[in-house]
């Protein structure tokens, strides 16, 4: 969504048919689905939640009000998450970050200590709008670790919900066998490896306007971005 190298994967544009196995993970449901190289979560609960729903209107909604493209796609990138406060620092999404980071290593069987977090790190925002740059077109199915170049997992956490706040929008993995819908709900979480296993696309918003942050992790420590001590 946000690089050139979006374009240069514009050729995969041919939507492929979903298979008969393919999963529809619904925003009602709140379940988990799983394959060798994605995962899909349960809602995050109790604070981590609440934690999700204060990033909503606080960094996404007046974050994101403070620009915005012309398109129906923008972003607010935040790379570490670092916020000056008082005589301190605070992470705007330390709780979230941590948990994911948690949840990756132990579903993917990675040292903590071996995965870091990466850059771009960042909220989106999608709307009806008509795209008028390439950095407006979302729905081209890519693949991360070629579109971001540092990822090794990426990670999405939703902030809106599918069917309450908007239609359309939502993300499908394209692989044949693994095929899935994920409907995006708020403190929903999804994570997947980022290579040419887990191609995907998000569909075309049909009203509305959608919320998430994606925070990515590398395996490499030269791609590795500062993650502040801060509390
Ligand atoms: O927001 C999403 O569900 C995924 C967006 C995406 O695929 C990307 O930014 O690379
Ligand atoms: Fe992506």
């Amino acid at each position: 969504m946000t690089t050139p190298k979006v374009r240069k994967q514009k050729h995969q544009n041919n939507l492929p048919k979903k298979d008969k196995d393919s999963k529809v993970l619904t925003a009602q449901n709140g379940g988990i689905a799983s394959s060798k190289w994605k995962y899909v979560a349960a809602v995050l609960s109790g604070l981590t939640l609440l934690a999700a729903a204060v990033l909503k209107h606080r960094v996404a909604k007046r974050g994101l009000a403070y620009g915005g493209s012309n398109g129906g796609a923008s972003i607010l990138d935040l790379h570490s998450g670092a916020l000056s406060k008082n005589d301190k620092f605070i992470n705007v999404y330390r709780r979230v970050k941590d948990k994911i980071h948690r949840a990756i290593a132990e579903h993917f069987h990675v040292p903590l200590t071996s995965l870091f977090l990466t850059k771009p790190t960042f909220f989106s925002r999608m709307n009806t709008s008509e795209a008028k740059t390439m950095h407006d077109e979302y729905w081209h199915p890519h693949i991360d670790r070629v579109t971001y170049g540092s990822f090794f997992y990426t990670s999405l956490l939703y902030l809106t919900t599918y069917g309450t706040d908007f239609t359309g929008g939502r993300f499908i993995f394209t692989d044949q066998g693994h095929n899935m819908t994920v409907e995006p709900r708020l403190g929903r979480v999804s994570f997947f490896t980022s290579g040419s296993e887990n191609v995907h696309y998000v569909e075309k918003l049909t009203s509305g306007v959608r919320y998430a942050v994606t925070i990515s992790f590398t395996c490499d420590p030269s791609m590795a971005i500062a993650d502040p001590n801060v509390r």
